[in-house]
């Protein structure tokens, strides 16, 4: 009974997920043009840019600049938009019927922020408590990367995490907390260098106060926010 309810939520959620807000906001033709296609195209982009500034672009430096760059968003740092490089995230039975649950911190996130497209830099700790189910390990720290490899805001990516592990683990019982630097508040504008940015979502049982305390007393998080 317990079980049934559980996989009604999932499929629902499944649902609600696909339309969800947290979805990266992509063009339905966001992958009509292949990678090659794309780098072609933002090379002209950032040489225009380079050039609008009065660069000199035949300075040995400098001329392979755009090609660089162009190469750099699609196939690193904005890799995650596409689908394709989702990562596979193996599976296990929870055979042992390990109950308590399991916490991946200190996950390193580089990211960009999409105002400034400027760097995201800090940690994910991510945590769930199986329903059967288990994930291996380093998929949590792939998941989290795949996620931080496009332009994002931070909570966004949070929400995004939660909700792929939720899919790939089949339960609602999942939490992810990202402290992050951003640069675009660090190094321009305000220039705060000390100040960083906590974003959480609790999921299912880690709504309860109990089991969220249990997360953030593993993480050592200051949980005064
Ligand atoms: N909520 C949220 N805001 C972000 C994130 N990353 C950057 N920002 C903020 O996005 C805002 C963009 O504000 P604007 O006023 O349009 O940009 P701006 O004139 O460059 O603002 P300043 O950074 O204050 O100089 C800034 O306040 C950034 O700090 C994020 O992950 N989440
Ligand atoms: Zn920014």
């Amino acid at each position: 009974m317990k079980v049934d309810k559980i996989l009604n939520e999932i499929e629902e959620m499944g649902d609600a997920h696909a339309g969800s807000s947290a979805n990266t906001p992509l063009r339905e033709d966001a992958f009509s043009l292949s990678d090659e296609e794309k780098i072609d195209l933002i090379k002209k982009d950032v040489r225009s840019i380079l050039d609008t500034l009065g660069l000199d672009l035949e300075d040995d430096s400098l001329k392979g600049t755009p090609q660089r760059v162009a190469k750099m968003f699609v196939n690193e740092i904005f890799s995650g938009l596409h689908p394709k490089r989702k990562p596979k995230a193996s599976t296990f039975e929870n055979k042992y019927k390990y109950g308590e649950m399991l916490v991946e911190k200190n996950i390193t996130v580089y990211s960009t922020c999409e105002h400034h497209l400027l760097p995201i830099v800090g940690k994910a700790h991510v945590a769930y408590i199986s329903n059967g189910t288990v994930v291996g390990l380093s998929k949590m720290n792939r998941i989290v990367d795949y996620f931080a490899k496009r332009p994002q805001v931070q909570e966004r990516m949070t929400m995004q995490i939660v909700h792929e592990l939720q899919n790939v683990l089949g339960t609602l019982d999942v939490a992810c907390v990202v402290d992050a630097k951003h640069l675009c508040v660090n190094s321009r504008g305000i220039r705060d260098i000390e100040s960083s940015t906590v974003t959480s979502e609790f999921g299912g049982a880690f709504k309860k106060k109990e089991v969220r305390r249990e997360f953030l007393d593993y993480i050592k998080l200051d949980t005064s926010f």
